[in-house]
């Protein structure tokens, strides 16, 4: 069974569906891969991860869901399936400048992105930002965005949200920003809300803070949500499932328990090593993962983990196959097709 196949088989309730996603970029030193052949499912009610390493392709598979990337320079085939009911629309095929892509990155799909500094606009006060939002995308008054301003600034968990919400985004600090990018984020009650490594640019000591809330506003928004980060102790945190990407590719997927008790491909088992769990391994030594990430123009023909891997599979200059190791938990390695040196 193909990995399309496989990934397009899974029971769960789609709410968004990537399929032999490639997006390429043209540049003057060459073609850049940055993503390449990534199968993906996002179900609905339900927090994804997309961890890796610097570079592997995570920012661009969520810039290519949301139509950020002009083409050219970028060139994205594949699809991306967005359901509504029982019909499906491929964002691909719409225009990312046309009112049905705005719409629906308005309204149903949103992003939080990493650096609430540079995202938030000094000039205007925070209730400002929030209820752009709002009237951009609902028929609410001015009043009535308000409102719906200070409720979601309340949610947040910001305090005497009535006299904040007319405060500028420097009197709020880091954390209390990144809480303010989670009210815009949450706005117009998006079905899903894509989060850049929605963390890393706040202090470590308020980040578990964050991350709970945004777990807990999941579930009660009924959104899904698609957390992108390189540190997979945020990611034990608030996902439900784990996609594992390694230069372009979706190389492990699964339940988040899954991933971290029984992981299956040499990369995820070198990630786990590497990085400090919240509570688990804590006072043991740490393993670097061996070698460096591959330059991009010079991706390994085959298996693209070879180069890293203590496992020199004979089948290594060949592309693994995508194999189910149980229901829902699948890895992209030979390993596991009996090719074992
Ligand atoms: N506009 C672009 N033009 C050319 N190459 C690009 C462009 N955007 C990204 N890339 C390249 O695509 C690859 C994947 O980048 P991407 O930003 O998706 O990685 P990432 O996994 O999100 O890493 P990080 O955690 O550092 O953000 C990298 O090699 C990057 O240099």
């Amino acid at each position: 069974m193909s990995a399309e196949d496989m990934v397009a088989n899974m029971k769960d309730d789609k709410l968004l569906e990537i399929k032999s996603l490639r997006t390429h970029f043209h540049t003057p030193e060459g073609k850049v891969r940055a993503v390449d052949g990534v199968d993906l499912v996002i179900p609905r009610n339900t927090s994804v991860a997309l961890v890796g390493e610097s570079g592997s392709g995570k920012s661009v598979t969520s810039k290519s869901i949301m139509g950020l990337l002009p083409q050219p320079p970028a060139e994205i085939t594949g699809e991306i399936l967005y359901y509504q009911g029982d019909q499906s629309i491929n964002l691909l095929e719409l225009d990312p400048d046309g009112d049905e892509y705005s719409q629906i990155r308005g309204n149903e799909i949103s992003m939080i992105f990493q650096d609430p500094m540079t995202s938030l606009n000094p000039v205007f006060t925070i209730g400002n930002q929030i209820m752009e939002v709002i009237l951009r995308h609902t028929d609410l008054t001015k009043a009535e965005a308000k409102e719906r301003a200070i409720e979601l600034l309340d949610k947040v968990g910001i305090a005497n949200p009535r006299q904040r919400v007319d405060e500028y985004p420097h009197q709020f600090s880091g954390g209390m920003r990144q809480r303010v990018m989670i009210a815009i984020g949450l706005a117009c009650n998006p079905t899903l809300l894509i989060a850049d490594e929605p963390t890393t640019a706040i202090d470590v000591t308020i980040q578990a803070g964050i991350l709970e809330l945004m777990k807990e506003l999941q579930e009660e928004f009924k959104t899904s949500m698609l957390m992108i980060s390189h540190d997979l102790g945020v990611v034990a945190q608030v996902a439900d499932k784990v996609a594992v990407m390694y230069l372009g590719e979706v190389v492990e997927y699964g339940d988040v328990l899954d991933i971290f008790h029984s992981p299956q491909h040499p990369y995820t088992k070198a990630l786990l090593k590497s990085i400090p769990i919240l509570g688990q391994n804590r006072g043991r030594e740490f393993e670097v993962i061996e070698g460096t990430v591959p330059d991009p123009f010079n991706i390994p023909v085959g298996c693209r983990f070879q180069t890293r891997c203590n496992n020199q599979c004979p089948s290594k200059y060949q592309n693994p196959p995508m194999i189910e190791v149980k229901p829902g938990h699948i890895t992209k390695c030979w390993l596991y097709k009996g090719d074992e040196s």
